[in-house]
């Protein structure tokens, strides 16, 4: 089934502290974000990459993928405030009945997750990347422990986050609608509640790439994936 894919990429990076966009950062001398889009450019459903971009970034995004053997493969929007905002802004661009959003700071997503994802949007509607919550969580107030949340039943989400179109459209307009702010977007469809979401067991090492220790994570995921590359 043909998706086409919203990738955000119009961040500022403060968490990482690098002073500028994190995804223009280098991972084996190449940025991070062109790992990310040579992902979805191999995979022959993905009809459109949406590359999220901030306007001043425009340049030098165009510059870095002009000539590549997936240049016609993608769109370029601008981004808002929020995550929230630039998904919505990517939205627009969408002309296929699936659509997945996935972190343009998340590298190391597989193939075989995504292609799980797509066919349960497919099948249900609405289908997420998570894996089980392997600590224990607390809730604390004022660094306080308040309580230990059960985890036998918690997930950490990532993204890619499959949907079908008019249900991530809906969600949107009602967040917006309200002013709901959600970090991610099946919290979103959560709060419209009329759609029930899967969750697909991804892998631990789909890191998203955030403060500075993980680039040193990235860099051992890479040679561990060459490694197994042979
Ligand atoms: N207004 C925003 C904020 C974030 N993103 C993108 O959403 C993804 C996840 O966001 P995050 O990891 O928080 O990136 P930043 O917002 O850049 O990081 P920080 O919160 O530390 O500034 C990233 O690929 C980022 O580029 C975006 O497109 N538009
Ligand atoms: C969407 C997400 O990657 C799921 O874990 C996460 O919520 C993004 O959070 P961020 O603070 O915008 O990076």
């Amino acid at each position: 089934m043909e998706y086409d894919v919203i990738i955000p990429a119009a961040g500022s990076g403060t968490r990482m502290g690098a002073g500028k966009n994190k995804l223009l950062l280098e991972l084996n001398e190449r940025p991070i974000i062109l790992h990310t889009l040579e992902v979805f450019a191999g995979e022959p459903d993905c009809s459109k990459m949406i590359v999220v971009i901030q306007p001043k970034e425009e340049k030098i995004f165009r510059e870095m993928t002009v000539g590549s053997p997936y240049e016609k493969k993608l769109a370029f929007v601008y981004g808002g405030a929020e995550r929230q905002h630039s998904v919505y802004n990517g939205l627009k661009a969408v002309s296929t009945g699936i659509v997945l959003v996935h972190d343009g700071a998340r590298p190391f997503i597989r193939r075989p997750v995504i292609k799980q994802l797509v066919s349960e949007a497919v099948r249900s509607g609405a289908a997420i990347a998570a894996v089980p919550v392997k600590d224990t969580i607390k809730q604390a107030v004022d660094h306080e422990v308040v309580q230990t949340i059960d985890r036998s039943s918690l997930w950490q989400v990532q993204t890619p986050q499959a949907f079908r179109l008019p249900i991530l459209q809906q969600a949107h307009e009602w967040a917006r609608a309200e002013g709901y702010l959600g970090t991610d977007e099946a919290s979103l469809v959560e709060k419209k509640g009329d759609i029930s979401i899967k969750i697909i067991k991804s892998d631990y090492d789909n890191i998203k790439i955030t403060t500075p220790e993980d680039l040193y994570f990235a860099r051992a995921i890479l040679e561990k994936r060459a490694q197994l590359d042979g």
